[in-house]
């Protein structure tokens, strides 16, 4: 995986909504909200890269932009090698069938007017696969078989299925098209707890059996480190820390992901006495008016007198091949040296191989 070019590859990525002003008196003013704010990032082909951070902070925008249901306002979305902004209206679309989304909550995400038979065959339909009735029916029962649903309940609607079914039923849906990349939005987050664990040991399954390359989007970051390959962390639009997912779990770099980290319970009461919970103070901040210099500073427990001052770029740490190989990442910074002392100073961000 390591030598291979990537599947996905983002780069100045950035995603920005205008829209009207939330402040009193200021509602005829349009703001941008940056959701997504200048992001380079790859996922290998057949790799998970999870990706955390607190609601609101982007990751929903992002994995949409990397499928292109959303519109990227700068930057480009390579797929495969290709530069996605450069295809044709019919290029793009064919070239969707390659990339999927799980949504996170398999109600919202289904039409409650039609069967499921029919929800799972929709892509079918779009992509012209499996054409003529008798297959497509065919197609349909195999892929509810795949993800452990019963193919003789192909007439009913999603009402008549519990929680994990439903998900189910998305997750048939979003394996129709025979995609190569998922993006698994919030997965499991609002299934009850005792179906959380079968549904992410059928997305493994599914990775296993079809090679699929996953990006895990979640907050939960006790359930990324069990899943994904490498961690992508991102605060206000950017990501602060990147690498693999047993380095950046059990020894973050970043204090925001200190900070996320420091919530996960931890295996025994024992190791949990042991460990500092790190508190964070206040929201984060709108993404329409981020801080100036560190977006972090805010609410950072380690803030210091530069911090408004300096934007800090990604900076490798180990001895990984970091900035020269794959996981080269950058951000806008005025003085190089200046962001890398503040950064040594508040923790280097991590950009690990
Ligand atoms: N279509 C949109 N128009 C305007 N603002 C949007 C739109 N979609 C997202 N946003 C804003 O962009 C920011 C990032 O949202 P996003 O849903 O990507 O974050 P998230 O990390 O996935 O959060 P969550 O876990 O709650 O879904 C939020 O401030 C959100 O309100």
């Amino acid at each position: 995986m390591a030598g291979e070019p990537p599947l996905v590859r983002a780069s100045g990525l950035h995603v920005h909504f205008p829209m009207r002003s939330q402040m009193p008196f200021r509602r005829s003013v349009t703001e941008v909200v940056r959701a997504v704010d200048g992001v380079d990032l790859h996922v290998r082909r057949g790799e998970t890269l999870g990706l955390v951070g607190e609601s609101g902070c982007g990751k929903s925008t992002l994995g949409q932009a990397l499928v292109r249901l959303i519109d990227p306002s700068a930057g480009t979305v390579e797929f495969d090698g290709v530069d996605t902004a450069t295809l044709s209206a019919s290029a793009l679309r064919s070239l969707r069938r390659r990339m999927a989304v799980i949504f996170q909550d398999p109600f919202a995400s289904l039409d409650p007017r039609r069967t499921v038979g029919d929800t799972i065959g929709e892509p079918l339909a779009i992509h012209g696969l499996h054409r003529g009735r008798r297959r497509r029916r065919a197609r349909i029962g195999e892929l509810m078989e795949v993800v452990g649903l019963d193919p003789d309940h192909r007439g009913r609607y999603p009402h008549e299925f519990s929680g994990g079914q439903r998900q189910r039923v998305g997750i048939a849906r979003a394996l129709a098209g025979e995609p190569e990349f998922v993006v698994c939005d919030e997965p499991i987050a609002s299934l009850d707890v005792s179906v959380q664990a079968q549904v992410m040991n059928l997305l493994v399954r599914l990775q296993r059996d079809f090679g699929l390359t996953y990006l895990f989007v979640s907050h939960d970051l006790a359930a990324v480190r069990q899943v994904a390959d490498r961690v992508a962390v991102m605060y206000l639009g950017r990501i602060v820390e990147i690498g693999a997912a047993p380095s950046v779990v059990d020894d973050p770099q970043h204090p925001y992901t200190e900070a996320l980290v420091s919530a996960v319970p931890a295996p025994s009461p024992r190791k949990e006495r042991a460990r500092d919970r790190i508190v964070l103070g206040g929201d984060i901040p709108s993404p329409a008016a981020p801080p100036s210099g560190c977006r972090f500073r805010t609410r950072c427990p380690k803030v210091f007198d530069p911090c408004p001052h300096y934007d800090p770029v990604l900076q490798p740490v180990g001895g990984d091949d970091a900035l020269g190989g794959d996981d080269a990442v950058g951000g806008d910074t005025g003085d190089a040296d200046a962001a890398q002392g503040h950064q040594a100073a508040c923790h280097l961000h991590g950009v690990r191989g």
